[in-house]
């Protein structure tokens, strides 16, 4: 049987981290503004749903990376205080995933919106 409570919790929880992650790190805070505007301009260039769908699939693989990468950071963090060479590693990589997402979502959204400003500016 569906323990509605339990699932209800964890939703919460989900969303306080999202909401304590939004307050605390600048970057997602960026990348959260970026989507909006992003989403908004796909909408105004009326994007047909297949764009659209590859336009959310990039945005929510953005976001949700920068929250695991938090995540890491802040487990680092928990585990040590001091310098250690480890805990370069860890965040580094965990950042290193990110940029390189990113690399391939700024890619991605070029080649998605290239055709649609082009038809417009024609
Ligand atoms: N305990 C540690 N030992 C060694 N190097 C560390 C340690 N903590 C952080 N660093 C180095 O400092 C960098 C910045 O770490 P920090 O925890 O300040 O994250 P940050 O850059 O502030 O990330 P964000 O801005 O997303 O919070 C890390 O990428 C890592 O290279």
């Amino acid at each position: 049987m569906i323990k509605w409570k339990k699932l209800f919790s964890s939703f919460k929880y989900a969303f306080e981290g999202i909401a304590e992650v939004f307050k605390s790190e600048q970057n997602f805070k960026i990348h959260t503004l970026l989507s909006v505007i992003v989403i908004f301009t796909a909408i105004a260039l009326d994007f047909s749903s297949l764009r659209m769908i590859v336009l959310f699939i990039v945005i929510g693989m953005v976001l949700a990376l920068e929250l695991l990468n938090t995540a890491i950071e802040k487990t680092v963090d928990l585990v040590t205080q001091n310098i250690h060479p480890l805990a370069k590693q860890a965040k580094d990589a965990a950042a290193g995933a990110v940029l390189v997402f990113s690399i391939f979502a700024v890619i991605i959204g070029i080649l998605l919106f290239i055709e649609p400003i082009i038809s417009i500016l024609r």
